[in-house]
């Protein structure tokens, strides 16, 4: 990269952010400290790096949103099934789910206007990362890949091979890590690392980022700017809610995922950073987007609740800060400023103010352009096509690869295949339900084939019944 460049984050707090982290702080930086972008890449290098930006995706139209939906929940981080009856009832399933909730995902996307911004806006933030990574001295090429719709991990792959890049660098469009979204996004791009001839040889993954002072202090510009926009005199006394989307408690609880401790931290370093600049306003968290009849047991408090115990105590102003989104979608424009803002008026909040998410806001942008900087001294480790090459390693490597690759996480799946949307996948349905109304109709009336499964059930000493 060969570019020397300082990097001033605006600075919110008085000491550095690494003495604000609960536990592990390994990934963090003190704010104060400069960034030697020297440092962090191989000098004079000046290789293309290819940037990955990952996201759950969005559908683009309300016709879209059942295909969109059957996705989801084919996903098996989403919809889990004891292996024996998933390979027969996933798709079944995930078909019936799809189609049951479409309706009000249909309705909820009509009241934002029928389009989803989401996709525009990814597209516009790899735009701007683009130019910050330029500023940094990388030539990053920018590409998106969303799980459950276009542009899908392999249409991004399939164009990072044709563009002959040999370095990759991932980063989730989620600050924090769960296995629900950039977990179940990276095992898709795992699978090609493998399975994907030309898959860059060096790559490098940066699961979590909540944590990175250019994040945070753009956060936290955001949400002063939006306290601001209250009457003077009640910008003291807003009560500011956190809100992140909601996880099933199992998630946790059962597979370890991070995403609670990440959110608690997050929330406590914007706190943190919040009462440096003169806003210790009094805070609480909650989560949004739970559904299903398993409310309870997802993470919690659920947001409406925590309006309702708002109201009850009494607060009049309140700043909802969306934490773990950072573009507008149905979960911002229609649960939090239709649902939310309605529900804090009827219990007699006065002030309901949404800060919005972080979209192609410059520091945030830098800060994502830092985030891929730094992973850059990792793309010289082997990879493991290397490794499979029978290169050398350091035992230590070892460890970690084993450790990481299990046999299970080298199975392959293939690519869901639609079930019960597209044209061709209506006619195989249709067909496949006609010829089994066929057989049994048949079955039940016919003598002779009647006689033929009789005499197949007696040669394997079945019950002729
Ligand atoms: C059990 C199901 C789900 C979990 C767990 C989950 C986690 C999760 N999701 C996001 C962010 C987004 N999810 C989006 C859509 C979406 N997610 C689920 C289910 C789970 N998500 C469904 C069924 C859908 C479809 C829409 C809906 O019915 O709500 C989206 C896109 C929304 C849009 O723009 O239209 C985002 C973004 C996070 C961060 C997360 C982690 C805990
Ligand atoms: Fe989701």
């Amino acid at each position: 990269l060969g570019v020397r460049s300082s990097h001033n984050f605006p600075s919110v707090w008085g000491q550095p952010a690494r003495s604000l982290s609960r536990g592990s702080s390994r990934m963090m930086l003190s704010i104060d400290e400069e960034i030697d972008f020297a440092t962090l890449g191989e000098t004079g290098d000046t290789e293309p790096v290819g940037v990955l930006l990952l996201s759950v995706g969005a559908p683009e139209t309300p016709d879209d949103v059942e295909e969109y939906l059957y996705n989801v929940f084919c996903d098996p981080e989403i919809l889990t099934l004891p292996p024996a009856i998933s390979w027969l009832f996933k798709r079944p399933l995930a078909w019936f789910i799809a189609k049951s909730r479409a309706r009000d995902a249909k309705e909820a996307m009509k009241s934002i206007g029928g389009v989803s911004p989401q996709l525009q806006t990814i597209q516009a933030q790899a735009e701007a990362m683009k130019d910050a990574l330029a500023d940094r001295g990388i030539d990053g090429r920018v590409y998106i890949a969303t799980r459950y719709w276009h542009p899908f991990a392999e249409e991004a792959v399939k164009q990072i091979v044709a563009d002959g890049l040999n370095k990759l660098v991932i980063v989730p469009l989620y600050p924090q890590f769960s296995l629900s979204t950039s977990g179940s996004a990276l095992r898709v791009l795992e699978r090609m690392l493998y399975s994907e001839p030309g898959f860059p040889a060096k790559s490098s993954v940066v699961p979590a980022w909540y944590n990175r002072p250019g994040y945070l202090s753009a956060m936290c510009e955001l949400i002063i700017q939006s306290m601001r926009t209250l009457p003077e005199g009640a910008v003291a006394r807003a009560h500011i809610l956190f809100t992140a989307q909601g996880l099933p408690r199992k998630y946790v609880d059962d597979l370890g995922d991070p995403y609670e401790e990440q959110i608690e931290r997050s929330v406590a370093l914007l706190h943190e950073a919040l009462s440096a600049q003169g806003f210790s306003n009094n805070h609480s968290l909650a989560y949004q987007g739970q559904f299903g009849p398993e409310r309870l047991r997802w993470i919690g408090p659920a947001a409406d609740d925590e309006i309702r115990r708002l109201a009850r105590q009494g607060v009049e102003e309140v700043v909802m800060v969306p934490i773990s989104y950072v573009f507008e979608h149905m979960g911002t424009l229609n649960e939090m400023d239709r649902e939310f803002a309605s529900l804090a008026r009827s219990c007699g909040i006065t002030s309901f103010v949404r800060v919005p998410t972080l979209g192609t806001n410059p520091a945030f942008i830098g800060a994502l352009a830092t985030v891929v900087a730094e992973a850059l001294p990792d793309l010289s480790r082997p990879s493991m096509q290397q490794i499979n090459a029978g290169n050398p390693v350091s035992l230590n490597m070892v460890n970690e690869y084993t450790r990481l690759y299990t046999k299970d996480q080298l199975q392959l799946v293939p690519q869901e295949q639609p079930w019960g949307f597209t044209e061709q996948a209506e006619v195989v349905n249709g067909r496949l339900a006609m010829a089994a109304i066929t057989v049994s109709i048949a079955l039940s009336a016919d003598p002779t084939l009647k006689a033929v499964v009789a005499m197949y059930r007696a040669a394997r000493g079945m019950d002729p019944a």
